[in-house]
């Protein structure tokens, strides 16, 4: 028997639901299970005695005794309860490229329920078959762990199912309601939905999930692809057209950066290791710099990056959550709610942006090899004369006691000379350093220098000062160097794998809350919008290099040097 008072408790205080979701049923049929599990639950068919409570508001309190008893009615084991994951959006490029690729990996790696489900749901017409076979495409397995591969996959694409639909249907998401629930069979029934999809539509499929298909008796939850607006007023109109149908606790915004491994491990080097938190402050850092590089421009995504350029696409929300989580104070628990509450101090605390302290850039056409590579303007669905940056560099400060002062520089550009992502502290200088003679007049080739790189090829590696060996006094910068590839056989799981084995299992300490959201635009949209009204040009850079130059001199003006840029990174 389920009681209302088994659902999570997240869900516990409000359930936006529709008036057709609260239905109980006595009369049950023995049905074939669909989910690959034991094939004899009793459940509840659609278009028999069905009776249907009409609830004020569309809104449920989930403590009533009324429902609680109503829902007794289900006869299933209390104790069983089915996750359905449905992909909205199903047919697009971050699909199948991510989700079904990360489920298919939980799965292998027995990380999701005994009892789940996933759909995909669009409005392209596809069988089950066709989805299977679309899906079939991009799974792959652990190079560490390939036995069983082939029967794993089949097993998987077995519990995938298609519902083809309008996101703006109200109807059609009561057929996927009809279909979830013949899967999930009468058990406690948890929903995920995943919102892949451009973001105009959100709203709609947020309301037609909501008030069609949000789950009965169990948890319902929306994962919510970026872009979350396009600045501030934009995102705050996002944020309260979700909470229209959604409580906080049910949006995970995904930023899939916070879900890479060296990102998660920030928290782990910092406050488990003795030797890092002391020196994690203005007195011993010199400067932090956050460079994201792509050595790819925006190939098949002109339209969507043209609209938001790489501000808004990178640093407003991947580089600027890694810098929140590098800078925030010591929380007082691993909580969700603990984390999120010191990130978004630091938010908080940043100076507001100022347009000298940024620079911005484009990339155009270049020929090397005898291959020419088109410049972004090129791009079909990018207009002529667009100003939109594929490249920015900008200094950012943290005016709070601890960071009073030290710049923070960020770097992010598509189609550069490279693919990498990564966190340089560049430390100060030793005071009175005895061995000051034997680094010439460049003190700055003697600071130490920790690096975390966090793609490709995931280390972290710190440079210090050391003796060459030898009867001599010969100093050389040599690197303690923790290479993930030689030191864990294991391969490093894909961020969208960790962000949804989170959301199924509700935890929300790397997804971004709503005021998160709102203090990290509060910081870039003045920034985008004077660059917009002043239509600043971008400096333009020559595809497959180290980006525009002004990037330099922005750096030099506060007395740094990009950690990317020499001969030893
Ligand atoms: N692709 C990526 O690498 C990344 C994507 N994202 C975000 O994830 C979400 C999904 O991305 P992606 O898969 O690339 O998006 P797509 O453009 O591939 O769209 C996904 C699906 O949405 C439907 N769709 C597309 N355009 C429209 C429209 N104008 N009106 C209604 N439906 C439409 C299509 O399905 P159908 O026609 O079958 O309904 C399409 O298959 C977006 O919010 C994107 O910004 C975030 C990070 C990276
Ligand atoms: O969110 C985005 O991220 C990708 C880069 O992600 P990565 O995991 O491959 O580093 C970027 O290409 C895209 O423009 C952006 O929207």
């Amino acid at each position: 028997m389920v009681k209302i008072s088994s659902i999570s408790k997240q869900s516990a205080q409000k359930i936006s639901v529709s008036k057709q979701q609260i239905r109980t049923n006595s009369n049950s049929n023995a049905v074939l299970m669909q989910d690959g599990a034991v094939a004899t639950k009793i459940i509840p068919v659609e278009g028999e005695d069905t009776s249907v409570k009409t609830l004020k508001d569309g809104i449920l309190s989930a403590t009533s005794s009324q429902e609680s008893n109503d829902l007794s009615k289900f006869d299933v084991n209390k104790d069983e309860s089915t996750v359905s994951i449905t992909v909205v959006g199903a047919s697009g490029d971050l699909a199948k490229k991510k989700i079904f690729p990360a489920l298919f990996a939980l799965y292998y790696e027995d990380c999701l329920p005994k009892h789940f489900t996933i759909y995909g749901y669009a409005r392209s017409k596809m069988t089950d078959d066709e989805l299977r076979t679309m899906v079939s495409k991009t799974l792959t397995c652990r190079i560490d762990k390939r036995e069983n591969c082939g029967e794993k996959m089949e097993e998987f694409l077995k519990r995938c199912f298609y519902q083809s639909g309008q996101y703006d249907s109200t109807e059609n998401f009561v057929e996927l309601d009809k279909k979830l629930r013949q899967h999930e069979a009468g058990r406690i029934a948890n929903r995920l939905f995943y919102l892949s999809i451009p973001p105009n539509i959100f709203i709609d499929a947020v309301r037609c999930a909501s008030l069609s298909a949000s789950s009965a008796n169990g948890w319902t939850r929306v994962i919510v692809e970026k872009p979350f607006g396009r600045d501030s007023e934009s995102s705050a109109a996002l944020t309260s057209g979700l909470k229209q149908y959604l409580n906080e606790d049910q949006i995970f915004r995904i930023d899939h950066y916070l879900g890479k491994e060296l990102v998660e491990n920030l928290s782990v080097l910092r406050f488990s290791n003795l030797i890092f938190e002391p020196l994690w402050s203005r007195q011993y850092i010199r400067n932090v710099q956050l460079i994201f590089s792509e050595d790819f421009g925006t190939e098949g995504r002109g339209g969507y990056f043209d609209h938001y350029g790489i501000i808004r696409d990178i640093m407003q929300n991947h580089l600027l959550q890694i810098l929140a989580l590098f800078a925030m104070e010591t929380p007082v628990r691993l909580d969700a709610e603990d984390i999120r509450n010191e990130k978004v101090k630091v938010l908080r605390s940043m100076r507001p942006l100022q347009l000298d302290d940024v620079v911005i850039g484009q990339y155009k056409s270049h020929t090397r090899g005898g291959v020419t590579y088109p410049g972004y303007t090129e791009d079909k669905t990018v207009p002529k004369d667009s100003l939109t940056p594929t490249f920015a560099a900008a200094a950012l400060f943290i005016d709070n006691a601890r960071w009073d002062g030290v710049p923070f520089l960020m770097k992010a550009g598509k189609a550069l000379h490279n693919r990498s992502a990564e966190i340089r502290v560049q430390f100060r200088h030793v005071p009175g350093n005895l061995y000051a003679k034997n680094f010439g007049s460049n003190l700055d080739q003697s600071t130490n220098e920790l690096v975390i790189r966090v793609q490709p090829d995931e280390a972290i590696y710190l440079k210090i000062n050391n003796k060459v060996p030898g009867l001599g006094m010969r100093l050389d910068r040599s690197t303690l160097n923790l290479h993930y590839a030689a030191r864990y056989a294991k391969e490093i799981p894909d961020a969208y794998e960790r962000l949804l084995l989170d959301a199924v299992e509700g935890e929300r300490r790397l997804f971004i809350r709503s005021d998160e959201l709102d203090a990290a635009w509060a910081l870039f949209t003045p920034l985008l919008k004077e660059l917009e009204q002043k239509k600043v040009n971008p400096e333009y850079y020559p595809y497959g290099s180290r980006g525009p130059v002004g990037a330099h001199y922005l750096a030099a003006r506060y007395n740094v040097r990009w950690g990317d840029l020499g001969l030893e990174q």
